[in-house]
């Protein structure tokens, strides 16, 4: 099966209306292309609950705050329609940046709470960009279900919130991160790592899940986050934007380990910002070694 590669809105929407009017069951994995097996998890979740699946790929220039990042960002639309193929997804809608946003466009969809902190500190006007984006995505579509994965776990908290607020009606459905077999999570910015700094990159998750055992078993949650960023930059990050523990449901910070919590880090490797997060407690023991199928 080929994947139809659809790049005007209109076109979209007729196809989506044949579909709704067969009763079935439509479901969006939002990316930005550069596909690889995390987004294959999303795209294959997607197939085994809804009848067709539309993947989006659009490099969405206002999420980034850095031009060089966006600049950099890989474009590799071929292969990834041929990957989509391989997996059976019936759609990439892949809209032209003048289409998403034409002359004249005015609008920001802009999400409090959950966009501060964190990412949101480090990345000024990033989740405004993702919120209005993915509304714009999430309305274009018109799906019932949308794949995001917790690989980008603050993100995925915006998005739930701003679908509860503006009641847009799709229901949000989180996937596991994928690892490479050394733990490193995938993501489109590995590709940018020299061979030295992949060989230390997986070190990242294996402190957090050191960190995360440390809380489990006792310790205190500020000297935990300590010995955490000391043990990043020791084996050679150059920076760490943060490290920190919040709770898993709505990312409030803990002082203490008093409900289910998330570890969330984000670090430089060189010129390579990495994030991470895991579950406190861990889910269990093998959780470093979840990788792909
Ligand atoms: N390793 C992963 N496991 C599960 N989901 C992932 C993984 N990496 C990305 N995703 C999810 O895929 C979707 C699209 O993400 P995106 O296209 O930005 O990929 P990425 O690899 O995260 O790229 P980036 O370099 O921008 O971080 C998001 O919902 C994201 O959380
Ligand atoms: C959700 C998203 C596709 C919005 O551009 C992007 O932030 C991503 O790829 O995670
Ligand atoms: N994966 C989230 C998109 C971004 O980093 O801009």
């Amino acid at each position: 099966m080929s994947t139809a590669i659809v790049r005007i809105v209109s076109e979209l929407r007729s196809i989506v209306a044949a579909w709704r009017r067969e009763g079935l069951r439509i479901a969006v994995v939002p990316t930005m292309g550069a596909l690889h097996e995390g987004h294959l998890s999303l795209v294959r979740a997607a197939l085994a609950k809804a009848d067709r699946v539309i993947v989006t790929l659009f490099v969405n220039p206002r999420q980034f705050n850095n031009a060089a990042d966006l600049a950099a960002y890989p474009r590799t639309e071929h292969d990834d329609a041929a990957k989509l193929a391989t997996v059976g997804a019936h759609i990439l809608y892949a809209p032209n940046a003048a289409d998403m946003y034409p002359q004249g466009f005015a609008t920001t969809v802009s999400v409090g709470g959950v966009s501060e902190g964190l990412c949101g500190t480090f990345r000024p006007g990033h989740f405004d960009g993702v919120a209005t984006v993915v509304t714009k995505l999430l309305l274009q579509t018109g799906a019932d279900l949308a794949f995001f994965g917790e690989k980008d776990f603050q993100q995925l908290q915006v998005v739930r919130q701003l679908v509860r607020d503006l009641d847009i009606p799709i229901e949000i459905i989180a996937g596991p991160t994928v690892r490479e077999a050394d733990g490193l999570a995938m993501s489109s910015r590995n590709a940018r790592l020299s061979l030295a700094e992949r060989n230390r990159a997986p070190r990242l998750a294996e402190i957090l899940v050191q960190t995360a055992r440390r809380l489990s078993s006792g310790e205190s949650v500020q000297r935990a986050l300590s010995l955490g960023r000391d043990a990043i930059l020791a084996v050679g990050f150059s920076k760490v934007e943060y490290l920190e523990l919040r709770a898993d449901s709505d990312l409030a910070p803990l002082h203490t380990l008093d409900r289910p919590a998330r570890l969330l880090v984000a670090a430089w490797l060189g010129q390579t910002r990495l994030i991470d997060n895991f579950q406190v407690p861990l889910p269990r023991a093998a959780a470093l070694h979840q990788t792909a199928a």
